[in-house]
């Protein structure tokens, strides 16, 4: 039988609108305009909104800019982010919206970009209210920790909204690749194949042609959702195709299948950042920084053989650029890092050093060292971690930064 060419194309939303999530809207809203036969040509920007002023040193400011505007309304006029990416203009096919529903009706490519702590609420407004075979991308870093175990964030968007999810995480400074600085990243994804053979049940959540969804078994006994067939008038999402919605001539992609860990590698990082920093903030140089490097990245892949055996790729630590590479930019330029070191060289803590400086953008690394500390609790396993839990502790005032050499020591 002959196939038929596909005629309908994908529709791009970006759930996220801060730093990094502005950064790919920017991208994302490029690769559409240069692909108009995949994909719709405007994107959609989900804007948590709120009130700001223009700042004095903008390009945009002017007499009536110190009375307050709405964020989203500033976007869609003047074409840039003056709050989370100052100074970059943005396509005019990327729109601003406000309706997180609204955002993401008749969307078939969802893209994640929220910090960590607002995913789950994100999800739950979109259950029921998206295209039921839509894919998803979690560029998002951290995880989910709950009483019932530890998630990937690609798992609970998938989980939730009974959709695929996939991956994006690399060595990804948001403001250099907003500047068209040269990068690279990771994309994980890997839907299973839908089993034509194997119908949905009646009544359960898909209503065609599915298969399991959850790629990692890591929340032992929790029912795993299934996956609708994406119908065959849109353009398959292959490898090649997810690729052209990221890849630019200044962000190259390189696509892999393992969601563990691309998603694991962006998640933990943030917690040897923060370690980095601490030392920094000491005046330890740069010897001191290459030794909680080393440790922190042993214990990554630790923990993605002892908690994500099944799926896991220890080559996707140290090949990839989701791996040892964003530890390296992390521990350099990131702001959990930047962040450590300030509140270590001004005695504070580093939520008040997060308040004052980073403008409403948010850290990923406390809260996923307090949440992967909480798991291994649950496992007993905070000895087999020490880096790890030597940041929480000195997050918690248990240890003091100058601890670290003999919390991370090897016992033999
Ligand atoms: N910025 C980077 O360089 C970078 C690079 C790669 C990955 N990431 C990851 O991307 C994710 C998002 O980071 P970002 O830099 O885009 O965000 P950000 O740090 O700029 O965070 C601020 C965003 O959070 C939103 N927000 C605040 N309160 C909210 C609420 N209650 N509900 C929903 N949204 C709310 C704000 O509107 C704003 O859009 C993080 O997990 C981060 O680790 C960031
Ligand atoms: O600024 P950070 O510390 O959130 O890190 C940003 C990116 O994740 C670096 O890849």
């Amino acid at each position: 039988m002959a196939t038929l060419g596909a005629q309908h194309k994908h529709k791009v939303t970006i759930v996220g609108s801060g730093n990094w999530g502005t950064t790919m809207a920017k991208l994302v809203a490029e690769n559409v305009a240069a692909h108009t036969s995949l994909f719709e040509p405007t994107v959609q920007m989900w804007v948590y909104e709120e009130d700001v002023t223009v700042p004095k040193d903008s390009r945009h400011y002017n007499a009536d800019s110190d009375k307050p505007q709405k964020l989203s309304q500033l976007i869609n006029k003047v074409h840039e982010n003056v709050k989370y990416l100052p100074n970059i203009t943005l396509p005019s096919n990327v729109v601003a919206n406000t309706d997180i529903v609204d955002s993401c009706k008749n969307s078939t490519i969802l893209i994640f970009v929220l910090p960590h702590q607002f995913i789950a609420k994100a999800c739950d407004q979109l259950v029921g209210k998206i295209m039921p075979y839509a894919r998803a991308i979690s560029c998002t870093k951290g995880v989910d920790v709950s009483d019932k175990g530890i998630r990937l964030l690609a798992e609970t968007i998938g989980m939730r909204l009974n959709i695929y999810c996939g991956a994006l995480s690399g060595a990804n400074i948001a403001s250099e690749i907003a500047q068209e600085k040269y990068s690279e990243t990771t994309v994980a994804y890997d839907p299973p194949p839908i089993d034509s053979r194997n119908p949905t049940p009646k009544g359960s959540p898909a209503s065609s042609q599915v298969d399991l969804i959850n790629p990692s078994k890591s929340v032992p006994g929790e029912r795993s959702a299934r996956l609708q067939a994406l119908p065959s008038e849109y353009p398959a999402l292959s490898h090649e195709n997810i690729k052209k919605l990221f890849h630019r001539p200044y962000f190259h992609v390189h696509l892999v299948s393992d969601v563990a860990g691309v998603s694991l590698g962006g998640a933990l990082k943030n917690i040897i950042a923060l370690a980095a920093g601490f030392v920094d903030g000491l005046g330890w140089g740069d010897n001191a920084k290459a030794a909680v490097m080393r440790v922190g990245i042993l214990e990554m892949v630790k923990f993605g053989k002892a908690f994500f055996a099944d799926s896991v790729r220890t080559s996707t630590f140290t090949e990839e650029s989701c791996g040892v590479a964003d530890v390296v930019t992390s521990c350099m330029g990131g702001r959990n890092f930047r962040c450590a070191k300030m509140a270590i060289q001004r005695g504070e803590s580093i939520q008040d050093i997060e308040q004052k400086e980073l403008n409403g953008q948010k850290l990923q690394g406390t809260s996923t060292a307090y949440e992967v500390n909480s798991f291994l609790k649950s496992q007993g396993m905070e000895e087999d971690f020490p880096l790890f839990t030597a940041v929480y502790s000195i997050l918690e005032g248990k240890a003091k930064p100058e601890d670290i050499p003999q919390l991370i020591e090897t016992k033999n």
